[in-house]
């Protein structure tokens, strides 16, 4: 069976662009946004057990940076349904050659394009139109007692966001900025 996805690995393993393969005809389209055997190697067979969905209205917002620590440490694959955003994933695995390191993918309603972010790293995104849409899904349940997150603009991630943040939760305005001795998450 061909495959309905093709998947492009980046600078951090395991945060990998999955591009979805759209059959169209006289209709329209048809794609999927998931498939458990075509996508295994980045679930690594874990089961999704939640799917998010969120709104943002205004353009230049950011949400995150936000994970959970293990044993609720979970895999996301990000797709935008609405609009654009730009989807930031922070390498936080210890002893990683890319710890602290980031990595940022535009994606759209229109481009198809979805975004893995692995266990053991964070998870942001800042809103490049207005009314973008979300829906992710995730490896494991929302725990808020295991749920940490990074200032998106901590000097020592130097996340370069598109443009100027507009709007920031006050949860997110007060993470405090990454302890020097913090050596990362052990998975
Ligand atoms: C994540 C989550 C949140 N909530 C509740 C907690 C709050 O009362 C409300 C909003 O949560 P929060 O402000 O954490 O939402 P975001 O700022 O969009 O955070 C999310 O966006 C960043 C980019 C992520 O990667 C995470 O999925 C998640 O942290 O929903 C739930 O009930 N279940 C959930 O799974």
């Amino acid at each position: 069976m061909s495959q309905r996805f093709r998947l492009q690995p980046t600078a951090l393993a395991g945060v990998v662009v999955v591009e979805r393969q759209p059959i169209a005809d006289e209709r329209g389209w048809f794609e999927r946004l998931f498939c458990a055997r075509e996508l295994e190697s980045v679930t690594h067979g874990q089961p999704i057990v939640q799917i998010n969905r969120s709104l943002t209205h205004r353009r230049g917002t950011v949400r995150g940076l936000h994970y959970q620590h293990p044993p609720h440490a979970e895999t996301k694959i990000v797709t935008c349904l609405r609009g654009e955003i730009f989807d930031v994933a922070v390498d936080l695995r210890a002893g990683s050659p890319t710890f602290l390191h980031w990595h940022g993918e535009r994606l759209s309603a229109a481009d198809g394009r979805m975004l893995v972010i692995p266990e053991g790293c964070a998870h942001g995104f800042q809103t490049l139109s207005d009314d973008a849409e979300l829906f992710y899904l995730n490896t494991a349940e929302y725990v808020p007692a295991s749920e940490s997150g990074l200032h998106p603009e901590d000097p020592r991630l130097d996340v370069r966001w598109p443009g100027p943040i507009t709007q920031l939760s006050s949860r997110d305005r007060g993470h405090p900025p990454l302890d020097p001795q913090f050596e990362g998450l052990s998975l």
